[in-house]
């Protein structure tokens, strides 16, 4: 079941500079909230802060605040920050498939949680890949590297990939920033298709993207949240002169 994302009161220092202030903000279930602004105003750290990413890559860093995830409290010392990681799966930028074979990166998150029988692994991937609308194209060669796929393939390998552990989250980080127009609306149509049965939050630099594939938009802006809203809201009638400003490119980047 998809579950709602509560934020409340998240700040997040790196070192001595506070990249978020403060920010609360709610994804209902099954939705799609974009995270919009200009570059550096802690879009990647806010969502970094729901899979607790931010203390793996940076130790010193420290976050405050309360985030809910379902019934997970995220921070909660007794919360086990791999089940989180399983219910929250992340996209990044870049696509960044394992040196293995395709199946192999489908079948690595069910390997490490001990399934081992070849059947189930072989139904988990076919699964996996169909869901990331990948299987047409890769069937019958799973067993190619996967590195030699192209780059819009190897994104919805990663999509796959995260999604063969079963999550109910997932946090994509500009999903499509290294993409082609035609692999970026492949990978726009595939979120389309997996709302509804995930919660998704989009960190994205194209405006028009959020408008189109997300139910609720957030504008972000030196590590607040300026204004968050109905999508076609935000877009039509800000109510925030920054958003305003934002939207139609007069703002200070
Ligand atoms: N690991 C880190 N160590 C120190 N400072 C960091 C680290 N990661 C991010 N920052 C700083 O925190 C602030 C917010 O960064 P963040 O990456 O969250 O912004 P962003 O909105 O995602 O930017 P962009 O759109 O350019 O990706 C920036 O000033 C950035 O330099």
């Amino acid at each position: 079941m998809a579950p709602e994302i509560r934020v409340e009161g998240l700040s997040v220092w790196y070192d001595r500079q506070r990249a978020l202030k403060d920010v609360s903000l709610n994804v209902r279930p099954g939705t799609v909230m974009a995270l919009i602004g200009p570059s550096g105003c802690g879009k990647s750290t806010f969502l970094r802060a729901i899979n607790r990413l931010i203390e793996e890559s940076t130790p010193r860093a420290r976050v405050q605040g309360h985030v809910q995830v379902g019934d997970i409290d995220v921070y909660h010392p007794s919360t086990d920050v791999n089940d989180l990681r399983r219910r929250v799966g992340m996209v990044f930028q870049l696509p960044n498939p394992f040196p293995f074979s395709i199946f192999d990166n489908v079948a690595y998150g069910p390997r490490l949680q001990g399934v081992r029988d070849g059947r189930t692994l072989r139904r988990l991937v076919e699964n996996s890949l169909k869901q990331a609308a990948l299987w047409d194209e890769v069937r019958g060669k799973l067993r190619r590297p996967a590195l030699a796929l192209s780059g819009g393939q190897q994104q919805r390998l990663c999509i796959a990939r995260a999604l063969a552990v079963n999550p109910d989250v997932l946090l994509m980080d500009e999903p499509t920033a290294s993409l082609d127009p035609l692999s970026t609306s492949k990978i726009e149509e595939l979120v389309a298709d997996l709302r509804g049965r995930y919660t998704i939050i989009l960190v994205t630099h194209n405006l028009r993207q959020a408008a189109r594939i997300s139910d609720h938009t957030a504008f972000f802006s030196n590590g607040m949240v300026i204004e968050t809203g109905d999508t076609r809201q935000i877009f039509t009638a800000p109510r925030e002169q920054q958003t305003e400003e934002y939207l139609t490119g007069r703002y200070e980047d």
